[in-house]
């Protein structure tokens, strides 16, 4: 496993724009970090086992969609002998960069398994947008979804190093300086 620097680990509801702050933020410090996703792991036993493709599993699109709840359940399964073997996963495969941005921690398990494993390098951030902005996205409530521990797990979670608000890109440009602030190696 490669050793970087600094972890940022976001968090927030669906469609509150963890992947796409952890993108802008990528992209403005060209090179110097990669995204990592806790949920890449998961997603890559679902796309060989049935026969998808990765890719489409790991974008915004309906395929995330239509096998969420079933890749929740298994996943549950593993984290209940293991709870931190997908961080650990996810962390395996990531390249040798100064950053990596964690796009999806959902659970208090996730930031205690970070917190162990790379301790004073980690800074958190809760992402806060309004429920009519997410459901302009494309949100709706989904039972058995977003009333599990993986969409709350973290909702009364009270230590973030930052908490931001995405409901508009009015706001992108002050949220990016906030976000280079708090990973200021
Ligand atoms: N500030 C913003 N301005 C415009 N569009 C945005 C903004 N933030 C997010 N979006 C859009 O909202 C949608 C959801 O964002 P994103 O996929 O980043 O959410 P997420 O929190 O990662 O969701 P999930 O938990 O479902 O994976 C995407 O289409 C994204 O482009």
């Amino acid at each position: 496993m490669s050793c970087p620097n600094r972890v940022l680990l976001i968090s927030g509801k669906r469609k509150s724009g963890k992947d796409y702050i952890a993108e802008k933020l990528c992209t403005l410090l060209d090179g110097k970090c990669c995204i990592l996703r806790i949920s890449e792991p998961i997603k890559s036993y679902y796309a060989t086992t049935h026969n998808l493709s990765l890719e489409a599993l790991m974008s915004d699109g309906p395929l995330k969609e239509k096998y969420r709840k079933s890749m929740t359940e298994w996943s549950e399964e593993q984290r209940f002998k293991d709870p931190g073997c997908f961080c650990e996963a996810a962390c395996t495969k990531a390249e040798a960069k100064e950053l990596w941005i964690v796009s999806d921690v959902r659970r208090k398990t996730d930031m205690e398994w970070f917190k162990k494993t790379y301790g004073e390098k980690i800074r958190s951030v809760r992402i806060e947008t309004d429920l009519e902005t997410r459901k302009d996205r494309g949100w709706n409530f989904v039972e058995g979804i977003d009333d599990t521990i993986g969409e709350c797990g973290l909702d009364d979670y009270d230590s973030w190093d930052l908490m931001i608000n995405n409901n508009s890109d009015d706001t992108l440009k002050e949220n990016l300086q906030s976000l280079v602030k708090l990973i200021a190696i």
